[in-house]
């Protein structure tokens, strides 16, 4: 795609949610960073920002960059979302803060410790039903079983009706893009889908013990209100799944690239927490996410006027060669810390913890029982507006 100059804003005539960039985003990512601070793409009428310094920084200034008018492309000041808004990832200080401070309170490492033992137990499990094989797909046999295996237990989802889950959040992570194909394809289902969904959230719906129930007993004691509380629960429903299931496709491509990388995990097996931040700073399962600027703002000479869309491109950001070193290996010996896949400042992952457990159980019990994994075959793109993760990702694997 070409660079144009044109007024202040260097011009990008990429589509970062078509085909091409979704197939291969890192083309457009050099594009964007060479550009300078902000480039402009007219064929949305947005802003983005492709290094790690201004993408950080929009994510800390939440005054200047809100996401209240929605972190999608649509402009909730003009446009009706598609759902009830969430009321942390599309809400800013104050109404923010109390949703924020409960799920931190529920999800923080040390509330997740009670369910250390059982995860790890139920990798064992899952790595126990896949040894008989010398071939197996990482994605359909283990990112896609795993979290679904664990995740809506812990938050005390009823057994039946899961199935509603990943279609649930394919389309809410699309629905933050444009209404492309991707969008389209979604429509058809996300009514009975979103009822269901819904349905969930109610109280009468959870389990008297886990997540879901936590959120409901905050309301109880006035932390949040009872209005509140199903949609907080909303909020793990929409992230929790399809986010770890491309996390886990994508530490396991990444690893099945660079066996020397296994090895280390291997020799190591507390690297397994790294090595999923390390995968996450790589591939960056969720891409983008947007701002709205809350006035006229002024980058490197460029203004972009209040009320405008800004796509902050995580992926893009986490591969800067001005912040990391050879930033497209997966490195184990490399410190991930300070990578923008879970966001930074108010609104960085709350659930980030969750993730790295799931990750750190089956990483573990791979690890400990595979001495080798490698690709079988070509890996096949899962297409999001949003997230990047892989449908298929055949590996051939040499028990220990
Ligand atoms: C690999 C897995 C995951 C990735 C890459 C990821 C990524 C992100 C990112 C980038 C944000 C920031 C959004 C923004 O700044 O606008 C975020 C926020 C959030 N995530 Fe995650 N996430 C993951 C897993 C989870 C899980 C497992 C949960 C629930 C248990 C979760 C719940 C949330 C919630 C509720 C927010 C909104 C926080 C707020 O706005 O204060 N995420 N996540
Ligand atoms: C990281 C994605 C994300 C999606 C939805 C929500 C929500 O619905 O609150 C939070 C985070």
């Amino acid at each position: 795609m070409t660079v144009l100059d044109s007024g202040t804003a260097p011009i990008l005539t990429d589509d970062p949610f078509g085909t091409e960039v979704l197939n291969d985003p890192a083309p457009f990512h050099q594009r964007l960073r060479d550009a300078g601070r902000i480039a402009y793409l007219p064929q949305y009428d947005l802003f983005a920002m492709g290094r790690y310094a201004d993408v950080h920084a929009a994510l800390t200034d939440w005054q200047t960059f809100q996401s209240a008018a929605g972190v999608g492309l649509s402009n909730f000041r003009t446009e009706k979302p598609w759902r009830p808004p969430s009321l942390l990832l599309e809400a800013d200080p104050p109404h923010h803060d109390a949703p924020r401070h409960v799920l931190e309170e529920i999800l923080n490492p040390r509330r997740l410790r009670s369910l250390r033992d059982q995860w790890f137990a139920d990798a064992e499990t899952l790595v126990d039903e896949l040894l008989d094989r010398t071939e197996l797909d990482g994605a359909h046999d283990i990112a896609d079983v795993f979290p679904l295996r664990v995740f809506p237990d812990a938050l005390g989802l009823r057994p039946d009706g899961r199935e509603n889950l990943l279609p649930y959040g394919d389309h809410a992570f699309n629905a933050f893009g444009p209404a492309n194909e991707l969008v389209h394809k979604g429509l058809a289902r996300i009514g009975d889908v979103s009822a269901w969904i819904g349905a969930q959230c109610e109280r009468e719906a959870l389990a008297e013990v886990g997540f879901g129930a936590d959120i409901w007993a905050a309301a109880d004691r006035g932390d949040i209100t009872h209005a509140m509380a199903p949609l907080i629960v909303r909020s793990l429903l929409t992230a929790g799944v399809d986010t770890t299931v491309h996390g886990l496709s994508s530490v396991l491509h990444a690893f099945a690239e660079q066996p020397d990388q296994w090895e280390r995990l291997r020799a190591q097996p507390s690297l397994a927490r790294v090595a999923f931040d390390e995968a996450v700073r790589l591939e960056s399962p969720v891409q983008t996410f947007f701002r709205t600027t809350t006035c006229d703002v002024d980058v490197d000479g460029v203004v972009v006027p209040d009320g405008h869309k800004v796509l902050l491109v995580l992926a893009s950001a986490n591969r800067d060669p001005r912040r990391w070193t050879d930033p497209d290996r997966f490195d184990l010996s490399r410190d991930p810390s300070g990578h923008v896949g879970f966001g930074m400042g108010i609104h960085q992952c709350v659930g980030q913890h969750v993730a790295r457990l799931e990750a750190e159980a089956v990483l573990t019990a791979m690890a400990r029982r595979i001495e080798r994994i490698e690709l079988a075959g070509t890996a096949v793109r899962h297409h999001n507006n949003t997230l990047r993760g892989w449908r298929s990702v055949p590996l051939r694997i040499t028990p220990a």
